[in-house]
């Protein structure tokens, strides 16, 4: 695989808050078609891990390349624009309004036609044909006229991935997809990112607290701790590996 541009290579990053190394020096290649897990106990450096892959905040140092594009200072919305997606919080989505509508405008959006007052009968089609697409993808079609506000956790969060796919993304990030879910919504939404996976060829990397989720979904884990990546592999790999098991595995969350 060392001859092929990743999808996203992460070099000796870091992000310092003051005196504080939340992120210290990591490095990471996610190859195309990949599910990677951000595993480590809390306070590791996940969310900032994360925060330097989106954009939210440029690196104190360190490089990070997207299909081999250096895009360390490259702003959050490019990002979006190269291919970069995350989900939407339940707060970005517009609860009063339907699962169509909203899967619309994210669909709009994606096609860069979210400031036309109007659009042609053939752009029209071209919108309504990728919204039923990611609803279907998403196992909300026959919830398509619900409002968003009103459907169940595990389906608001279905729902959000939904948007986040209505931008046609090469890579998926998602940030603690089942946080907060039952049994239930846990299972359905790891159905949800399984198929995205396995079925649409997604590159996803994301954090994940439930361990079960984590082994189940993941091609290979990173594990941070104290802003450091402690381990990677496989998930057998980081199962039998000791330093994990006496960092994080061994240790309730
Ligand atoms: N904006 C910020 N300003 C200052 N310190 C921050 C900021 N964001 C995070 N930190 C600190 O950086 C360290 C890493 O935090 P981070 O949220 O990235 O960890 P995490 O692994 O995501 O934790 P959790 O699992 O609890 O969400 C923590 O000590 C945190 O207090």
């Amino acid at each position: 695989m060392s001859g092929t541009v990743p999808k996203l290579e992460v070099r000796n990053v870091s992000k310092n808050f003051g005196n504080l190394k939340a992120v210290s020096g990591v490095s990471m290649r996610v190859e195309n078609g990949e599910l990677r897990a951000i595993i480590g106990p809390n306070g590791a450096g996940k969310t900032t891990f994360f925060n330097l892959i989106t954009g939210f905040f440029p690196p104190s140092s360190g490089e990070i390349l997207l299909d081999g594009h250096d895009i360390s200072r490259v702003p959050a919305a490019t990002r979006v624009k190269m291919g970069m997606g995350r989900t939407f919080q339940i707060t970005e989505i517009f609860p009063e309004l339907t699962v169509k509508e909203n899967t619309r405008i994210a669909v709009e959006t994606g096609l860069g036609f979210s400031l036309r007052p109007w659009l042609g009968a053939a752009d029209k089609k071209r919108v309504t044909d990728a919204s039923e697409e990611v609803m279907a993808m998403a196992n909300l079609t026959a919830k398509a006229d619900r409002l968003v506000g009103e459907l169940s956790h595990g389906d608001q969060r279905s729902a959000e991935i939904a948007m986040a796919l209505a931008l046609k993304p090469s890579l998926l990030l998602l940030d603690e997809p089942t946080a907060g879910m039952g049994d239930e919504e846990t299972y359905q939404v790891t159905g949800l990112i399984r198929r995205l996976h396995r079925d649409s060829k997604y590159t996803i990397v994301l954090i994940e607290h439930d361990m079960r989720v984590v082994f189940h979904l993941a091609d290979h884990i990173s594990v941070l701790a104290e802003g450091k990546l402690l381990a990677e592999g496989t998930p057998q790999e980081i199962s039998a590996n000791e330093h994990v098991q006496n960092a994080y595995l061994g240790k309730a969350e």
